[in-house]
């Protein structure tokens, strides 16, 4: 028979086992089905495990006899949003908080019964606070990169004439249909960059829209961005990786399947591929045109990256690249000038999605 006066103890420590476990269990299907990401498939097994081997420490029997799930005055005592899971992202933040919270009640109840099982499930605490950050950190790359598959139309736009028009446009111009938005404006100081990419991540993120910076890979963690741009004669893709972190985009521009292939050895996350045609935004002596455009789109190596033609490209010429085999590019001027930009974003769009 329990001792009355732990028995309370012993329900709370039998709730919060269970409830840790399947904390444990929800994010562990996550990481294998959702993120198929065998490291942290590997770590959550043996977390889940190891806090198995520290329950072991307490009695057992002492715990399901204090159990009466019949007289929890607390399991009718539900919350609205309990029943509202809009995302697996939701359901993972609902676990992780479940298990965080649950692992800190085992920890100081737990200690009442043996102090070596309080210091146990503490390393186990923080060990869950490393596979939390990382399996949020998989997930939200994970998204930038599955809306980064599902881009076709990538806009670029300058600081415009100021902040409120920045920001109608990214709202609009990202409701019309833009999925990918990059900040490129060489004439605009620091400051105004800084300024224009707060208000564009946000913005963006709120649309469902990613929010890349040209060149800047220092501006793109500042400013929280999707990610960066850089070219063949801004920092190579690898050091522009170790700046962003695993956890936001790199894009690198190429012009010869040479620099195709390197931008993906150094682990570029999409490609832009041009110019292609001569454009009001960027002079140029010498385009690759569309051929180059086949080139990349023949090339085995390249096939599962994004790649995003780019160089005067409008809706009148848009036939010459999808010919190719391409079905993303990237335009400045064709939107960013346009008398109707929302218009010109639309007809993009359409021919994009229709391929011809
Ligand atoms: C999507 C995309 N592709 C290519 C470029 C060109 O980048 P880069 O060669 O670095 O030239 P600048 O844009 O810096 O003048 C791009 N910006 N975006
Ligand atoms: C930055 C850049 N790099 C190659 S073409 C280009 C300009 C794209 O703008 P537009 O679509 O107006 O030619
Ligand atoms: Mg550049």
């Amino acid at each position: 028979m329990v001792d009355d006066s732990f028995r309370a103890v012993y329900r709370i420590l039998d709730a919060s086992a269970n409830r840790a476990n399947e904390g444990f269990r929800t994010l562990e299907e996550f990481v294998r089905f959702g993120l198929e990401n065998k490291t942290l498939v590997a770590a959550a097994k043996q977390l889940r495990h190891d806090f198995a081997q520290a329950l072991a420490r307490l009695p057992r029997i002492q715990l399901v006899s204090a159990r009466d799930a019949s007289s929890d005055v607390g399991a009718s005592a539900q919350t609205v949003s309990e029943y509202h899971r809009k995302t697996t992202d939701s359901v993972i933040t609902a676990a992780i908080e479940r298990v965080q919270q649950s692992l800190r009640v085992l920890e100081e109840y737990g200690k009442i019964v043996d102090p070596a099982f309080g210091r146990d499930i503490e390393a186990i605490r923080y060990r869950a606070y490393n596979l939390h950050r990382d399996v949020e950190l998989q997930s939200w790359v994970g998204q930038r990169l599955q809306r980064l598959a599902d881009s076709r139309l990538y806009v670029l736009i300058d600081c415009m004439s100021d902040e409120e028009a920045f920001l109608t446009a990214i709202r609009k111009w990202a409701a019309a249909g833009v999925d990918i938005f990059q900040l490129r404006d060489k004439a605009a100081d620091d400051r105004t960059l800084y300024q224009r990419a707060l208000i564009g991540a946000k913005v963006a993120a709120e649309s469902d829209a990613l929010f890349v910076i040209n060149d800047r890979p220092d501006l793109a963690v500042a400013t929280d961005a999707d990610g960066v741009h850089v070219g063949q004669d801004e920092l190579p893709p690898g050091v522009a990786r170790r700046l962003v972190g695993p956890d936001r985009l790199v894009g690198v521009s190429t012009h010869d399947l040479t620099q195709v292939h390197a931008a993906i050895d150094q682990g570029a996350d999409y490609i832009g591929c041009g110019p292609t045609f001569p454009g009001r935004t960027k002079q140029f002596d010498s385009f690759a045109g569309p051929e180059f455009l086949r080139q990349v789109h023949a090339a085995d190596k390249t096939r599962p990256l994004p790649a995003f033609a780019i160089g005067g490209i409008t809706a009148e010429n848009l036939g010459q690249v999808t010919e190719t085999g391409f079905h993303r590019v990237a335009v400045s001027g064709a939107v960013t000038a346009a008398a109707d930009p929302v218009a010109e974003i639309q007809r993009l769009k359409r021919k994009l999605e229709s391929g011809r």
